[in-house]
């Protein structure tokens, strides 16, 4: 397909070396010392490692008696797990009494569970203790005992400096409380990209019953859940006006200090005069991670064919400075998204801002059905813009092309390959590919219908995009997953 780019024809760039060139602009972020609890759903930047051995200490398995010898064992003193331990050495024939988790004293040499022991007072066979004071009697333990028994040896289940995880690794709820008992506070992980959502358009609403000529916004409301997904994390939507001065501004590093005022009401009837409102407030606790596209080190990504021919993918070292200003929270995520104005039609102006702040614009247009509107381009201060097209199941078409392979790309998180046959009548474009709602069967991927671009029943029922090439003639196609 042909598409008008700023001043040329170009060539619509084919989906897979959109999707290809998407993962190459995005440069790996550093990796950023976590929180634990910040650190859920990021992957390792490092091994794991133990700093401690686990048990610390060797350590009962089990309540009862930890034993010296041969029985029956005189009871000598307590520990508790937390307690103070015994001091001496537990001499042949001697025991304490002991809980789970406790210090085992030196010379134990099993635990007897408290289940399995006989107890007596006064002598080993119970005579000389009166019924009103057995504690002033000595106490005596009788049972069977294996050497070694109830006894977790210190570092057993998991050695000091034991390497526990590779990096890579998911930070599971399960990796948190693993790291936290091998001693960390922090981990070092790839940071979750943050996302700035700014949801263009005069006739767009956000609550109620749309009045006529206006719409509800059905692309904000997907979008941080689809961020998630790919591994990333919306820190802010924006609503927009369509007009340039506010897109520009949004875009623009701000150096002015006036915050931009977090509000959950929305205009019921946006005007162009209407200042940008964040959507959304800003988190209250800035995570300690820095703007995703902030590496120093530019790792160049693959050329891709279409507008970029000939050009290659540089990072740009994004500019973390937020002086304040309508761009605040926009310049602190790493990624910008921008949802409408992607066509070049009297109120699309994304393509014009763009070019005015002389941003790189890496893909203008791809070859796929819906969706073919949708941009890349590299802000100057490094931050990656993903322009995502008005009609909804186009702007997900579009965010699961080019927006999810850069937030996969910078989290780390790879997505599963699947391909299937499909089952049902399927047309394919003779020059783009098309993304085609279906759901996965025995029988193979069937279409479920409702799939124009502007609605996103289709994509509801489904579970997955297939992927139909052009010029697709039955063969297997690949399945996109839908999140
Ligand atoms: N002359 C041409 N016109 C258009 C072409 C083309 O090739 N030549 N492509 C069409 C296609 S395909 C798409 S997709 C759209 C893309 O348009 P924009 O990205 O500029 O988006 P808008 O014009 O603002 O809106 C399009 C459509 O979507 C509705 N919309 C916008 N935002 C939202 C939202 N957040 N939630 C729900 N619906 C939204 C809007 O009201 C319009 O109906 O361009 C075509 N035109
Ligand atoms: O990109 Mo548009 O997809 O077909 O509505």
């Amino acid at each position: 397909m042909t598409v008008v780019g700023h001043d040329r024809l170009v060539e619509a760039m084919s989906w897979a070396a959109a999707r290809a060139l998407a993962a190459g602009a995005a440069c790996s972020p550093k990796p950023v010392s976590t929180p634990l609890r910040e650190a859920l759903g990021c992957r390792l930047a490092a091994p794991l490692t133990a700093l401690v051995p686990v048990p610390g200490v060797d350590v009962s398995a089990m309540d009862g008696y930890a034993v010296a010898g041969e029985g029956p064992w005189r009871v000598v003193g307590r520990v508790l797990a937390g307690g103070a331990p015994h001091e001496a050495a537990l001499l042949g024939g001697e025991a304490v009494e002991i809980a789970t988790g406790a210090p085992v004293p030196a010379g134990a040499e099993a635990v007897l569970p408290w289940e399995h022991a006989t107890i007596t007072h006064g002598t080993p066979q119970g005579e000389g203790a009166t019924a009103a004071s057995p504690d002033w009697a000595p106490t005596w333990a009788h049972g069977l005992i294996e050497v070694g028994k109830h006894i977790r040896r210190r570092g057993e289940d998991i050695a000091e400096g034991a390497v526990v995880l590779g990096a890579g690794a998911v930070v599971t709820p399960v990796v948190l409380g693993l790291a936290a008992g091998l001693g960390h506070d922090t981990l070092l992980v790839r940071p979750r990209p943050r996302v700035a959502v700014l949801v263009t358009g005069d006739e767009v609403v956000h609550e109620g019953l749309p009045a006529p000529g206006r719409v509800r916004d059905a692309i904000g409301p997907f979008l941080p859940g689809l961020v998630e997904w790919a591994g990333g994390h919306v820190t802010t939507t924006l609503r927009l006006p369509d007009a340039p001065h506010p897109l520009t501004k949004a875009l623009t590093t701000p150096t002015t200090a006036s915050p931009a005022t977090p509000t959950t009401a929305s205009p019921a009837t946006p005007t162009t005069a209407s200042p940008a409102v964040p959507a959304t407030a800003p988190p209250a606790t800035p995570t300690t991670a820095p703007p995703a596209g902030s590496s120093s080190a530019p790792d160049g990504g693959e050329l891709g064919g279409g507008v970029t021919e000939g050009r290659g993918v540089s990072c740009g070292g994004a500019s973390a400075a937020s002086e304040g200003g309508l761009g605040e929270v926009v310049a602190a995520a790493g990624v910008v998204v921008v949802c409408g104005a992607s066509s070049k039609g009297p109120a699309d102006h994304l393509r014009a801002v763009l070019a005015d702040l002389g941003a790189d614009v890496l893909i203008d247009g791809v070859a796929v059905r819906p969706g073919h509107p949708q941009l890349l381009a590299r802000l100057p201060d490094g931050r990656l813009l993903v322009g995502l097209p008005g009609n909804p199941f186009a702007a997900l078409a579009a965010a699961l092309t080019l927006l999810a392979p850069v937030l996969r790309e910078l989290a780390g998180t790879a997505a599963a390959k699947e391909t299937s046959a499909l089952a049902g009548a399927v047309r394919a474009h003779p020059r783009d590919t098309r993304l085609v709602p279906v759901r996965r069967t025995g029988e193979g991927a069937v279409p479920v219908g409702h799939d124009r671009p502007g609605s996103l029943w289709g994509a509801a029922l489904a579970d997955a995009l297939a992927v139909v090439p052009p010029g697709w003639a039955g063969e297997q196609v690949e399945l996109i997953e839908l999140p």
